[in-house]
């Protein structure tokens, strides 16, 4: 086997080999086929990439370390090295298995957990759990990052299966946040969920405590009508909620990994115990093909690949994720923290600087709306931006067929156009169709010239349901974790989000007009300005 080193070189000058190669010169039928890779009911559409068998090869090459560092991962050994922690969320959505980790059998309290938490979700939403006022009519989950993006995310995308209370998130420490959202609810039949791993994140800790004394001002005991999802099961009896309405978890779970677990107990209100644990078997699905399937037909390996060739190999420097799913909104958002909070590193695992770029910046909106908006530029803009369709065959509107069809036909449309374009040829025909000649005719034509080659890939789901959206979810994980072993990036820590938090707790008191020491002069000065705008 080469070298990892060679490996990249080879890929490398490959690229430069492939010069401008046209990915329509690739594309026909056959390689139709042969890039489309499907498990379970999932098809992922790589062929309107530059990757062809050469670089395909490589790419897969690259991957060879990523099966033992994932039997690793399953096997529970401290893969999370700079923080001397197992990744285990996996074991959150296979409660049948046994794992034993430090010699301890530790399914036996998940298990428990789930079922507590199926128990709790069951009587909050038949009633029998109750508020001062009666009957809980909306569920408020108050967390951030890990403990919000997860709940938060897959809470719209499944609304058609929504048979309980509202739900509502808070996240921001902005106070327009939990004024906006406690404005228009009752206190008395209100259930509050604080939502952190550690119990000690600032901004979950003061909307936890402002909605503590909204509740007071109408309810006798506020604390019985909140509950908390924590590994800091001590802060929250301090905190004051009752171990009963306390559902914990491990530290082997990291945060932006929780929703499988007690993090997602809005979740299981939301649409109830069973459908939740459809989420849950659409994930551990995912997770045995992920463990079984052949690098070169398996899905988390080659949505990495992809990834790796677009950013580290064409060096495009970001990537678009284009749900056409509405209610996929936040998936996006909730892929910002899985991808960049999880690979957006500088160094390796052994602590060494990395000699490859990191991981890229992921954003997208949900088509059609993103391509009357921000489409402009991927397709006729400067930077080059892989754009990652994700679309359903079905919509769950029967009565609205013809709203899913047009959406389908955009989302193809899209990813046709990029690739293809339109050269200066067909514009100056289309605009001499119109009316112009001469220079105008030169200027008008190549206004609507679009270069095309633009690479795309297309998830392609049958439906968006809990097992389909757990298939999606755990997919992305594997992917993140792919990438990672192929970049040397320990992808389950998060150093880089600490300076700042570090240093918020030492501005606070500049505003308050204190003179502290250390801070440079544009921040005692914007200070400053805050100050006198506020007087
Ligand atoms: O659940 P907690 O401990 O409140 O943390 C929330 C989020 O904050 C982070 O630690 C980053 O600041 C995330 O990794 C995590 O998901």
């Amino acid at each position: 086997m080469s070298h990892p080193s060679d490996i990249w070189a080879k890929l490398e000058a490959h690229r430069q080999a492939q010069g401008d190669l046209r990915i329509e010169a690739l594309l026909d039928e056959t390689r139709a086929r042969d890039y489309t890779t499907s498990a379970d009911g999932l098809s992922f559409d790589w062929s309107k990439t530059t990757i062809d068998a050469e670089a395909r090869a490589l790419l897969l090459a690259l991957a060879a370390p990523v099966a033992a560092r994932r039997a690793a991962m399953f096997a529970g050994e401290r893969i999370n090295e700079t923080e001397d922690r197992a990744v285990l969320h996996t074991a959150l959505r296979d409660l049948d298995q046994s794992l034993i980790l430090d010699g301890q059998d530790v399914m036996a309290e998940v298990r428990k957990t789930h079922d507590r938490m199926a128990r709790f979700a069951e009587q909050l939403r038949d009633g029998r759990f109750r508020g001062q006022g009666g009957k809980i009519t909306d569920v408020v989950n108050i967390g951030i990052g890990g403990s919000d993006l997860g709940p938060a995310m897959a809470v719209r995308a499944l609304a058609p299966y929504h048979d309980g209370p509202r739900v509502h998130f808070v996240s921001n420490v902005d106070g327009a946040d939990i004024a906006d959202t406690l404005a228009v609810l009752d206190p008395e039949t209100t259930l509050v969920i604080v939502a952190s791993k550690t119990f000690t994140t600032i901004e979950t800790m003061t909307n936890a405590e402002t909605a503590r004394r909204w509740m007071a001002h109408k309810v006798a005991t506020p604390a019985d009508q909140f509950a908390a999802l924590s590994s800091a099961e001590g802060k929250t009896s301090e905190w004051g909620i009752d171990a009963t309405r306390v559902f914990g978890f491990e530290d082997w779970v990291g945060g932006r990994y929780s929703v499988w677990g007690p993090i997602g107990l809005s979740l299981m209100i939301a649409i109830g115990p069973a459908n939740f644990d459809a989420f849950l078997a659409g994930g551990a699905a995912m997770d045995r093909h992920f463990r079984e399937a052949a690098p070169e037909d398996n899905l988390p390996v080659l949505l990495a690949l992809t990834g790796i060739w677009h950013h580290q190999i064409c060096g495009y420097a970001t990537r678009a994720v284009l749900p056409y799913d509405n209610r996929l909104a936040r998936l996006p958002a909730y892929l910002q923290q899985l991808e960049m909070e999880s690979n957006g590193k500088g160094v390796a695992m052994d602590g060494t600087s990395l000699t490859r770029p990191s991981g890229p910046v992921v954003w997208g909106e949900p088509g059609t709306n993103g391509q009357h908006a921000f489409y402009q530029l991927i397709h006729q803009g400067t930077a080059i931006v892989p754009c990652e369709f994700i679309l359903a065959a079905r919509g769950h509107e029967a009565d609205l067929a013809h709203h899913h069809r047009l959406l389908v036909a955009n989302c193809l449309a899209q990813s046709e156009a990029l690739m293809r374009g339109r050269d200066l040829d067909t514009a100056r025909a289309l605009m001499r169709a119109k009316g112009y000649e001469g220079a105008a005719l030169d200027r008008q034509a190549r206004h609507r010239v679009f270069p095309g080659n633009r690479p795309s890939t297309t998830l392609l789901i049958p439906e968006l349901t809990p097992f389909t959206l757990g298939q999606i979810v755990a997919l992305y994980e594997h992917r993140v974790f792919t990438e990672g072993v192929i970049l040397g990036i320990n992808s389950f820590d998060q150093w880089g989000v600490e300076l700042g938090k570090e240093l918020a707790l030492k501005v606070e008191p500049l505003l308050e007009g204190q003179d502290m020491p250390g801070h440079d002069a544009s921040t005692r000065h914007l200070a400053e300005l805050v100050r006198d705008l506020r007087n």
